[in-house]
């Protein structure tokens, strides 16, 4: 039962209708207040499989469009998307706690993927012809087919869009599955999709829990999975698909970063870069800093005391209300979330370390909890997890191979970054760090989605996205190809009759 019958809407949207769920009910709540905003009931699997076979049936017609057709109504979302801003940023806001000022930059990165993946498509995979003794070479890229799309809550509209756009313009169909935290604004994303002029069945939406995705993926007539989200759901779909080589599968999973500091002379700009890389979207970033490498001695003293100064001055709190100080931080995404990060903190306690800067939970029923920092130099068995939130751990290094050594004391490879005025020590780095993401002088989270994305270890399996989200969308086709059969200018050796 929720909160919230009266807000029951028809969420599913299926070969071009808005359908109500058959399964059970759900809804989202606004984090910042723990208010209603959205509800239906899930996608039943019969439901789940309706959408399957509405986006098979579509998939010829669309793939055989030209490219340029198909662009032409990636182009029309990308003007909606325009057009409708400030209401989608609102929105974002709404069903994340993420602060207005964010939520709009979410959005323009929307905007963008489109003349981005249009470019990659092209760059990467399209058409591309060589002219041979007898007839020519060709390399074409086909669509795989029906693939189903997985998206997490904290970048809801942004990183869903990213696997979607290049999977239209290759010619792919889709069902998508968005995080069930974020149900609404994925309706609002594929509201905006139906307006451009998408036909009937070429994208697809189902809403649920778990179970919904549960049956989607599992469904025999999916030919490819694209999925971003946490490595324990991308481990289990990994598990799902091992006997399946041919369906594609991209993971975009998570991270335990590391941020090393060392020879920097502007202690100013190594904390702002640190509040960047380890606080932003109150730590629920992919790419945000878990551990924090400081030098033994008063370099890193001078620092770790200016960074919790100004931990302490993050301002956190509701962008959607009126009067408020604009916030860097706004709300987790949900009580359980803020809840998880205590629980996260004490362990670590519990295990030796020691707090610097504590993370609170600022208000019960909502997400909004304050940044921590935790000294995790002497714990001896330190937890090789993803802690999804503002919580900082801060490590003590002698010298910079010992740094390199703890930040590659992980499984997962995502980002990672120098802070450092040494060049030499950044080409040590370079080539030693294990990650997808590598920095220098910048913060380690807004990647470019112009440049490949993706990381190695459980982060990923070696299908980045974003620039390079083109490769996994298409499989390339080799041909030779005359025009008419022909003899060639001279036979094989070896005698064989012709005539
Ligand atoms: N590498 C990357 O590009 C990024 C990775 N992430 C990671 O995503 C995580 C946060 O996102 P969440 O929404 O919590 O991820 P999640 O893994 O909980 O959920 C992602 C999607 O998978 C579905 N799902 C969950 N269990 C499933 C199962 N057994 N079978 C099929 N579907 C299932 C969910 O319903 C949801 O739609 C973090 O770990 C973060 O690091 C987030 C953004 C970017
Ligand atoms: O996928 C892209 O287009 C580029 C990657 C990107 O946008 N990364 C962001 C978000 C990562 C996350 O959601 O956790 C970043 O690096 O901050």
């Amino acid at each position: 039962m929720t909160k919230s019958e009266n807000l029951f809407i028809n969420g599913q949207f299926i070969n071009g209708q808005w359908l109500a769920g058959e399964g059970e009910a759900f809804e989202s709540l606004n984090p910042a207040t723990d208010e209603p905003i959205w509800a239906a009931q899930s996608a039943s699997p019969a439901q789940v499989n309706s959408a399957v076979v509405a986006a098979r049936a579509a998939f010829y017609p669309w793939a055989d469009l030209t490219v340029e057709a198909r662009l032409e109504i990636v182009k029309r979302f990308a003007e909606l998307l325009g057009e409708y801003k400030d209401k989608i940023a609102y929105a974002i806001a709404m069903e994340t706690g993420k602060p207005l000022w964010e939520t709009k930059t979410e959005v323009g990165a929307m905007i963008g993927k489109v003349a981005i993946s249009e470019k990659a498509y092209f760059e990467r995979t399209g058409t591309k012809e060589n002219p041979m003794p007898q007839g020519k070479a060709i390399l074409r890229h086909r669509p795989h087919g029906v693939v189903a799309v997985y998206g997490p809550y904290n970048f809801l509209g942004h990183l869903p869009n990213g696997h979607i756009v290049p999977a239209l313009i290759a010619g792919n169909t889709i069902v998508f599955k968005p995080s069930e935290l974020t149900p609404m604004v994925a309706q609002i994303m594929v509201e905006l999709w139906q307006k451009a002029g998408l036909p009937n069945g070429v994208l697809n939406l189902v809403q649920g829990e778990v179970e919904t995705g549960k049956a989607l993926a599992s469904h025999p007539q999916i030919d490819g999975l694209f999925f971003t989200g946490s490595s324990n759901t991308g481990h289990v779909l990994h598990q799902q698909y091992a006997a399946q080589p041919g369906k594609i599968l991209a993971l975009e999973m998570g991270g335990n970063n590391p941020l090393i500091v060392t020879e920097a002379e502007n202690t100013e700009a190594v904390v702002h870069d640190i509040i960047q890389s380890a606080f932003i979207s109150s730590g629920q970033r992919c790419t945000c800093a878990r551990k924090l490498l400081l030098p033994e001695g008063p370099e890193g003293d001078a620092i770790l005391a200016k960074l919790i100064d100004a931990t302490k001055a993050i301002v956190v709190g509701d962008s959607l209300v009126e009067g408020n100080e604009t916030p860097f931080m706004g709300s987790m995404i949900s009580v359980q979330a803020a809840e998880g990060m205590v629980e996260a903190q004490n362990q670590l306690v519990e295990l030796g370390g020691e707090i610097l800067v504590e993370l609170t939970h600022l208000k019960e029923e909502t997400g909004f909890v304050s940044p921590g920092i935790i000294e995790c130099t002497n714990i001896a068995n330190f937890p090789d997890v993803e802690h999804f939130g503002p919580l900082l751990k801060v490590f003590r290094f002698s010298d910079f191979d010992q740094a390199i050594e703890i930040a590659n004391n992980t499984t997962y490879g995502l980002s990672a970054g120098l802070l450092s005025d040494n060049e030499h020590l950044y080409q040590r780095f370079l080539s030693r760090i294990r990650a997808g993401i590598v920095n220098w002088n910048r913060p380690i989270t807004g990647a470019s989605s112009a440049a490949p994305f993706g990381g190695v270890g459980q982060s990923g399996n070696h299908r980045a996205s974003a620039y390079y989200a083109a490769d996994y969308c298409a499989y390339p086709v080799a041909s030779v190809e005359l025009d008419k059969v022909e003899l060639p200018a001279t036979l094989s050796p070896g005698r064989y009759d012709l005539i």
